[in-house]
């Protein structure tokens, strides 16, 4: 389980997170939700480190942030870090290299479930594709959590279907999955729990099987209350 607890962050004087607290499982996916600039981007490099908070907890499997921790949990940005005149399986090569946890069988296996060409450079993907690699060079880490950055951000409808059924096969697993996005409409019938975020705080967090059947309402229907009152 992944535990943030009370995070604070400022930005110069903009306080952009004021106590953000939730828990995400292993096994479910959990999808951080809020308006442009709320600070969702802002957890995910929280939970990786990669921006320091001013103060809250981080627990890993009940463990603070440690080198072993990390081993376990992986960031996937908005948008591809290769080097764009690779081909994908140059890009593939490079993450074998460099990273233990690289599961080469898992990667082969998606490169067919996306219907990506290996030989094809970075640079010549279309939008779609460039994202479909971009998720497959972070789900073919063996790592018990995946925390995505807005996978489905700019693509058309298809690629976005295409990487939504990925969610719900053995690709993704029992593994834990941290999500942002803003299409929301794509995804909710695959997301576990919600997490609202705004003002810097948790405003509600639920489970979207409890919300559907205790209220009749789905994640949309909670957004216009919450955002249009
Ligand atoms: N390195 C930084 N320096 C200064 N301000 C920053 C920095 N990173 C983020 N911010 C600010 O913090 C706020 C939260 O940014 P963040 O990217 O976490 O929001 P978000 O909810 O992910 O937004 P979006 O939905 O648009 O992706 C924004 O106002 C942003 O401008």
């Amino acid at each position: 389980m992944i535990e943030v607890k009370e995070l604070k962050k400022r930005f110069g004087r903009k306080q952009i997170l004021n106590g953000v607290s939730f828990t995400a499982n292993k096994g479910e996916i959990t999808c951080l939700i809020g308006i442009n600039g709320v600070g969702k981007t802002t957890i995910l490099k929280g939970i990786m480190n990669l921006t320091p908070m001013n103060s809250g907890q981080i627990l890993i499997d009940g463990k603070k942030l440690n080198k072993d921790t990390y081993e376990k949990i992986t960031f996937i940005p908005d948008a591809i870090t290769m080097i764009p005149s690779m081909t994908i399986a140059e890009a593939m090569q490079f993450m074998q290299d460099y990273y233990k946890s690289w599961n080469q069988a898992r990667a082969t296996e998606l490169l067919s479930f996306f219907k990506l060409k290996q030989e094809e450079k970075i640079s010549s993907l279309s939008k779609g594709n460039t994202a479909k690699v971009n998720l497959l060079l972070g789900l073919a880490l063996d790592v018990d959590y995946l925390l995505m950055d807005e996978p489905f951000s700019g693509i058309d409808i298809f690629s976005r279907e295409q990487i939504a059924d990925v969610f719900t096969s053995h690709l993704v697993e029992d593994r834990g999955v941290i999500i942002t996005t803003h299409e929301i409409n794509d995804i909710e019938h695959l997301i576990d729990k919600v997490v609202l975020i705004d003002n810097g705080i948790v405003l509600k967090e639920f489970s979207t099987e409890e919300m559907r059947e205790d209220e009749g309402k789905s994640v949309v229907d909670v957004m216009r209350e919450v955002y249009r009152g």
